[in-house]
């Protein structure tokens, strides 16, 4: 990824939490950095396998919007998925970065038409943006991020983009699955992602060896 436009850089004020956070994120982007082409191909496929195969044992198959979003390398590749999304018969939709690190989506088709997003390193659709509450129902939020720890708690790019929209959503629909999509390394031991009361923690993530599901949630999404 090129250097982003506009990302929050690193608070004046930080406190001890603060810094573990950036150290954690460092050294995630860093082995990120150092995941060979052919990881990340095989990567892409696995984990498109395993979110077709959870959306197929639930009872409603091939109808609902999904949030998703385009990866962009060293990020574990969703290439595969969106395509296969499609052809599963939903409604896909990927997010635009607006001013004040709010989020807007789009709908995703193949072919659909990219733009250099002017706030951080991505592309983005250029079409027309859907109302929050026109992508209700939500089948599935599959979260972007650097790495989620056993308990749910994720670490992303810093923006707090995802946080907002998580926020918002959980008022709306609170039972919407909201997962990650990580490399298997990244899901981290259980406290290791030190959250904040504004961090909207996961249900869970996908990952190329399968779903991690986290445990001890009520009415959890994922079964
Ligand atoms: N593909 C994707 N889309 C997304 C997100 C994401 O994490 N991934 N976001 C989640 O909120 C929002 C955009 N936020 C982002 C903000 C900053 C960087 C960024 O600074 N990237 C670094 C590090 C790249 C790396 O080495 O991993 C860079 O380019 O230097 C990326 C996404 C919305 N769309
Ligand atoms: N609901 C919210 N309302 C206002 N500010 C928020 C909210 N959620 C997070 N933030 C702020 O956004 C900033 C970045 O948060 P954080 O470090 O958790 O980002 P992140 O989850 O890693 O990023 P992203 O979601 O973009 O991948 C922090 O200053 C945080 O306080």
């Amino acid at each position: 990824m090129d250097s982003p436009a506009s990302l929050p850089k690193s608070s004046p004020n930080p406190t001890p939490a603060s810094r573990m956070k950036e150290e954690l994120r460092r050294s995630l982007r860093e082995r990120r950095r150092h995941v060979a082409a052919q990881e990340q191909q095989t990567a892409a496929a696995e984990l498109a396998r395993h979110v077709l195969t959870w959306l197929n044992s639930g009872t409603v198959r091939g109808t609902g919007c999904i949030a998703a979003y385009l990866s962009a390398p060293p990020e574990p590749g969703t290439e595969v998925l969106l395509p296969a999304l499609i052809e599963a018969g939903y409604d896909v939709v990927v997010p635009v970065c607006e001013p004040r690190y709010q989020l807007s989506w789009v709908s995703w088709q193949p072919g659909v038409e990219l733009a250099k997003s002017p706030r951080a390193p991505l592309w983005e659709p250029v079409g027309e943006r859907r109302s929050f509450t026109a992508l209700l129902p939500l089948r599935l939020v599959l979260v972007p991020g650097l790495g989620m720890d056993q308990l749910g708690n994720r670490i992303g790019q810093g923006g707090g983009y995802y946080d907002r929209f998580l926020a918002q959503l959980v008022l709306e629909q609170p039972d919407a699955a909201r997962l990650g999509y990580l490399y298997n390394e990244e899901v981290l031991p259980a406290g290791r992602v030190e959250a904040t009361p504004l961090d909207m923690p996961l249900h869970g993530a996908f990952t190329p060896s399968g779903l991690f599901k986290v445990s001890g949630q009520h009415s959890s999404p994922t079964g």
